[in-house]
């Protein structure tokens, strides 16, 4: 487990103060992914940088798995660092060495020797994906291979903690969703306890377990992935929401209400943690002599399940919606009858 306490940073700048990081406390359990989130200037790099002492804090403490980071000398942070991992945006990779010795620079550090090294690289090589690519230069390889050297060499020494900053910012949509499977791969593989920084609120939809939203230094609203997205309290967080589900006000439109009210009932499913939610539908149509029509919805997949809305007219006899609707009633979905019809 990591223990952050009451961490934090002020920056001093001609006889200026700025507090960074303001009075931060966060548990975060071993083996998940957590994800911090913040606009720009919101605190998360320096906060990142904080749990490895990249940047020292001005007070307050940082505990990885029972040892206080904050309280280490210089000699047994360096020790201890190989327990952290950490991926860069720019991925900050050394542009004359090989893909192979860029991998195996943090092992010679450690001073492993070179038929263990090159062991471990190459068996790291196959787990990011980039066999065949070992003698290739950075320059040589995309955005989303070289975050794969990123990764492979952040997991050299084994650490039990991979610090990600941004990791994803530079990448393509299609390149993020690779290495964001690639993370949650090596999460439930290793067990290994994840702690990403983003300003982007699907990365954090798509592979955390919980969030933390930050706002000028501070955490102003957190728990879990599923919690923040279908109860978000905070502006800030509300606004991160819509980034991924639209404004809660362009639901339904009335234009769309309109042009189905006349015919059979119209239903809003609300799915929380829902893992089966084409099931439920497809099992409606086959068990109840109805029809099923899926007019709108915005249901997204996080790592505890599907959750989001879906509007739906659903077409019968009386007796036989009424059933349909009682069984939806019995599962995890919620639903709300809209018109009648
Ligand atoms: N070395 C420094 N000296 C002075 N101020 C700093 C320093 N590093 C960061 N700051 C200030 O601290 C605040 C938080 O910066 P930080 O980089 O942690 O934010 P962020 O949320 O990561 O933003 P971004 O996504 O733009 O990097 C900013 O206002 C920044 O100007």
């Amino acid at each position: 487990m990591i223990v952050i306490e009451q961490l934090s940073k002020i920056f001093k700048t001609n006889h200026q103060e700025f507090k960074a990081v303001d009075n931060m406390s966060l548990k975060i359990e071993k083996g998940e992914i957590f994800g911090v989130i913040g606009y720009s200037g919101a605190g998360k790099s320096t906060f990142i940088r904080l749990i490895n002492r990249l940047e020292e804090p001005t007070s307050g403490t940082v505990e990885i798995e029972g040892q206080n980071v904050t309280g280490l000398s210089k000699h047994d942070l360096r020790i201890k660092r190989q327990e952290i991992g950490m991926i860069f945006q720019h991925f900050n990779l050394l542009w004359s060495r090989t893909v192979e010795e860029n991998i195996a620079f943090p092992l010679e550090i450690a001073g492993v020797s070179k038929g263990e090294s090159a062991k471990r690289v190459q068996e790291l090589i196959d787990l990011v994906g980039l066999t065949g690519k070992e003698k290739n230069y950075p320059s040589q390889l995309s955005g989303g291979q070289k975050q794969r050297v990123g990764i492979a060499r952040a997991l050299a020494n084994n650490p039990k903690v991979l610090l990600c900053d941004e990791a994803t910012s530079a990448l393509d949509p299609e390149t993020t969703d690779a290495i964001l499977g690639l993370l949650v791969d090596i999460n439930e593989k290793l067990g290994l306890t994840i702690i990403l920084i983003t300003h982007e609120m699907h990365v954090i939809q798509k592979i955390c377990h919980n969030v933390a939203v930050m706002e000028s230094g501070r955490i102003v609203e957190q728990g879990s992935v599923l919690d923040v997205f279908s109860y978000p309290k905070m502006p800030v967080t509300k606004k991160f929401v819509e980034q991924v589900m639209g404004k809660p006000d362009d639901e339904l439109t009335d234009d769309l209400l309109l042009e189905h009210i006349s015919d059979g009932h119209i239903l809003k499913l609300q799915f929380v943690k829902e893992t089966a939610n084409q099931a439920i539908i497809s099992e409606v149509a086959k068990k109840y002599e109805v029809d099923v029509n899926i007019i709108q919805g915005n249901i997204k997949q996080t790592q505890e399940g599907a959750y989001g809305s879906l509007y739906v007219q659903m077409t019968g006899e009386l007796t036989a919606v009424e059933d349909a609707l009682q069984f939806i009633r019995s599962t995890s979905v919620d639903v709300e009858v809209i018109s009648h019809g």
